[in-house]
């Protein structure tokens, strides 16, 4: 059978697909002189542009472009649909720059037609913190598929990134390339059950009615413990509680400044929600759920346009179970009138799947590092959460 050749991705820095990989470092070193100075050609319709997240209509651009054309579940029933508002805190975080923030345009109509975006993140691979840019919402338009304009957009971020002196990257994918740093499955919590089975997420199992499910899935109207949303002042304690606690993982980010925290963490309505546990005395944090908003398009059904979606993002437990933590996420969640919570089973998330009623889901996420080589992690190993 014909090899699974990857024209593109077997000309980059990282792994083949079926390397036995033993030690951690980068695969190769390269200096400015080596970086190329202009943009990469694209076709003569197209030209480059820089998306400014600051100006609202072109913020509205990379929001319909992603509306329109973003990942969809292996039965295109759903589209992921990131607001306007959450791309803004995805692409601006303390350091962020605009010329990563990479548009594709048709020089005729001006329409936005591909886009890719790098932030700046350091990730401790093995302990080791690593400058690097986690790439995401890399988009090319329905219309313009499998014209290899998808390597095009790859290696100008690359370069521009280059020539910043960074050389290592982060991102996931759903689709399987060279090559996995570890391969995660995702796990969904039912909260409006009815809701889910109508619009074809769930289904009724046999021999069981939509009471009886819908009173299986019920989830309580209070939080078991007096967890409140994150304050500035708690950054300092919850910055010391996240550092410590991400450090235990093989690849995790490095939160550098209170910047950063406040930046993630801070409860921006539909977007990102962060709870914390203060202990009375020492007034430190010592225990946080947070999840953010990612609806998605359902489509093609009659009855319902969006499902709204809550997505685990870093959690730490030290004066509770986390199987106890995330139930009151799930309270939350509730509250907050969400669908459905998403869950990989990265960190020690699949501790608490089983009896908080979480089930699998249908496809997995691939974890990616470029020009960097490092043994395959197991998802417990991860501690890295990609919007
Ligand atoms: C030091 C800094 C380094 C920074 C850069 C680091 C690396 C960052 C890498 C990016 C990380 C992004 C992370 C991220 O954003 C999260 S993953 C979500 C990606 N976006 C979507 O799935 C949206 C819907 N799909 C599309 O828009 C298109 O199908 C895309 C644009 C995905 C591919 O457009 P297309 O019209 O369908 O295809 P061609 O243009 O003809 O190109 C075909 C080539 O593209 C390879 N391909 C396909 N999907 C890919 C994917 N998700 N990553 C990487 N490569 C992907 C494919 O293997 C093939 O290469 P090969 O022939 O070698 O196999
Ligand atoms: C991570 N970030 C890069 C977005 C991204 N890209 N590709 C993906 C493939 C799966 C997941 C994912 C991650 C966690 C989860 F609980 C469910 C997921 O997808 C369900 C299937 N689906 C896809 C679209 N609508 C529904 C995210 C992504």
């Amino acid at each position: 059978k014909k090899p699974r050749g990857h024209e593109f991705w077997d000309t980059q820095p990282v792994p083949k697909i079926d390397d036995k990989i033993v030690e951690s470092g980068p695969i190769e070193n390269k200096t400015l002189e080596d970086v190329r100075k202009e943009p990469l050609t694209l076709p003569p319709a197209f030209e480059w542009i820089e998306l400014d997240c600051n100006k609202s209509d072109e913020l509205k651009e990379i929001y319909t472009l992603l509306y329109e054309n973003y990942v969809e579940d292996d039965d295109n029933m759903f589209r992921f649909d990131y607001s306007p508002e959450f791309l803004k805190w995805a692409l601006q975080p303390p350091g962020f720059l605009k010329e990563w923030h990479i548009g594709v345009r048709v020089v005729e109509s001006k329409k936005l037609v591909g886009f890719i975006s790098g932030i700046p993140a350091t990730i401790r691979v093995e302990g080791k913190p690593i400058t690097m840019v986690e790439i995401n919402f890399l988009c090319v338009h329905k219309k313009l598929r499998e014209k290899r304009l998808a390597p095009v957009l790859i290696k100008e971020v690359t370069r521009r990134v280059n020539l910043r002196n960074i050389w290592q990257a982060a991102y996931t994918a759903g689709v399987v390339l060279p090559k996995p740093v570890a391969i995660c499955k995702y796990w969904h919590r039912s909260i409006k059950q009815q809701k889910l089975v109508e619009v074809g997420f769930s289904a009724l199992p046999p021999k069981m009615s939509m009471a009886s499910m819908v009173k299986l899935y019920r989830i309580n109207d209070e939080m078991k413990h007096p967890l409140r949303p994150l304050t500035k002042e708690d950054v300092p304690s919850f910055r010391a509680l996240l550092d410590e606690y991400l450090s235990k993982y093989k690849i995790a980010p490095e939160f550098a400044t209170d910047e950063d925290v406040w930046h993630w963490f801070e409860t921006r309505k539909d977007v990102i929600t962060c709870y914390v546990k203060v202990d009375e005395t020492t007034k430190k944090v010592t225990d946080a759920f947070s999840f953010y908003n990612l609806p998605s398009t359902i489509i093609g059904n009659a009855k319902h346009n969006t499902l709204k979606a809550a997505f685990s993002f870093y959690n730490v437990a030290t004066t509770m179970s986390l199987t106890e933590l995330v139930g009151d996420a799930l309270v939350a969640a509730k509250k907050m009138d969400y669908d459905v919570y998403n869950c990989l089973d990265v960190f020690e998330n699949s501790t608490f799947f089983k009896d908080l009623k979480f089930a699998i889901g249908d496809g997995d996420l691939q974890y990616y590092l470029y020009n960097y080589s490092t043994p395959t992690k197991k998802s417990s190993e991860i501690g890295l959460v990609l919007l």
